[in-house]
């Protein structure tokens, strides 16, 4: 029988830095995420970060968590159930990180008969990070616990016309009553180096734009280039022009260049050009987490406005929308029934 597994990529137990601690761990000393040797990756992880990070970072997931919950697991929880009313195949939700993980999605439709999973990345961007690493890990879990389960991957889904349309349909319902001069695409950063790692060609990426425009097969895997056509597709559709919106990247760790501009940079820098009503919109997210409702609507909105914003406002992921929750269902209808994967 066939079933799904939606995989996003967890959060902690709960908001405090004793749990916030081993998820950090896992999530950092995954090898595409800190991509240096493993004895480094060990000063780095835990010999460095873990020995600030996890205070400050529970702090930050305290301004955000919910009665419930994690947003970002909340939220991927009613995803699945709505997309579960949808279909009469088993549908299971895992994390990258934490304890619901991967397996455990995995178990659950084995206890229901399933032996063909469509294995869902709940990211529409390729990056090492992201997407890669849940292939890889559930790629393992299968060879180790299910060796005879099959498994189809769902490509990112960047370009799918039907998911820009749901996206754009959020935003344009996101900027309606708000006054704005200025709309900003913030996609969560990476490291400037995972690029040029994910480039098949080892020659395509430049990293400074030179590249994104011109056709390649490098695009496949180039984060860079997927967050610039999200973009560009999302203001055709709304039909804003070119310079009423800008791309840039956030959540940047310290150390190497990360991908340009920086979010916070372009916070400071709006008010000086005169862009004083910001809207910023987070498309490398499918649901709300830390990364949008902490950094983007608290921290973003004090940052903009003191910089000498006059309004802002964050437009919500695409969460569990109903128009969302149709195009992920009929993406899974198309696999049951004609195993057609979206384009
Ligand atoms: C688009 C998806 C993501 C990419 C690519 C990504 C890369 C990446 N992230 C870190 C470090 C951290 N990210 C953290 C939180 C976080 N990251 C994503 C998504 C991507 N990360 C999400 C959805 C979240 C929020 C999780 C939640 O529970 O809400 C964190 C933890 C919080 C913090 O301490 O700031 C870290 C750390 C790196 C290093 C990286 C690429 C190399
Ligand atoms: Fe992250
Ligand atoms: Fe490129």
């Amino acid at each position: 029988m066939k079933g799904v597994l939606l995989v996003n990529l967890g959060s902690p137990e709960s908001p405090t830095p004793k749990d916030v601690k081993p998820y950090l761990d896992e999530f950092l000393m995954d090898e595409r995420v800190i991509d240096v040797p493993k004895v480094l990756r060990n000063i780095i992880v835990r010999g460095i970060i873990l020995q600030s990070r996890p205070k400050k970072s529970a702090k930050a997931y305290s301004k955000i968590w919910w009665d419930e919950g994690s947003p970002l697991i909340v939220i991927s929880e009613r995803f699945k159930d709505k997309v579960q009313k949808k279909t009469k195949m088993p549908v299971a939700l895992g994390m990258r990180y934490g304890k619901m993980s991967i397996k455990k999605g995995f178990e659950e439709l084995r206890s229901k008969g399933v032996d063909e999973v469509l294995l869902v990345p709940l990211y529409p961007h390729y990056a090492m990070s992201s997407y890669e690493t849940v292939v890889v890990k559930a790629m393992e879990d299968r060879e180790k616990y299910f060796p005879d389960m099959k498994i189809t991957t769902l490509p990112p889904f960047y370009k799918n016309v039907n998911y820009l349309k749901v996206l754009s349909k959020s935003i344009a319902e996101g900027l309606a009553g708000f006054d704005y001069d200025h709309v900003l695409f913030s996609y969560h950063g990476i490291p400037e180096r995972h690029i040029r790692k994910s480039d098949p060609t080892k020659y395509h990426c430049k990293i400074d734009g030179s590249c994104c425009s011109i056709n390649s097969i490098a695009h496949h895997t180039c984060y860079r280039h997927q967050c610039y056509f999200t973009t560009e597709a999302v203001r055709n559709i709304l039909g804003l022009s070119e310079d009423q919106v800008s791309t840039s990247f956030q959540s940047r760790l310290a150390g190497d260049p990360w991908l340009k501009p920086y979010t916070d940079y372009e916070f400071e820098r709006f008010p000086k050009m005169g862009k004083t009503k910001l809207a910023v919109i987070t498309p490398a997210f499918v649901s709300d987490c830390l990364e949008t409702l902490e950094e983007i609507a608290m921290e973003g909105k004090e940052e903009f406005l003191e910089a000498g914003g006059k309004s802002y406002k964050h437009i919500a992921c695409l969460n569990d929308r109903d128009d969302w929750v149709q195009v992920m269902s009929q993406w899974i209808e198309d696999w049951e029934v004609h195993n057609m994967l979206p384009a």
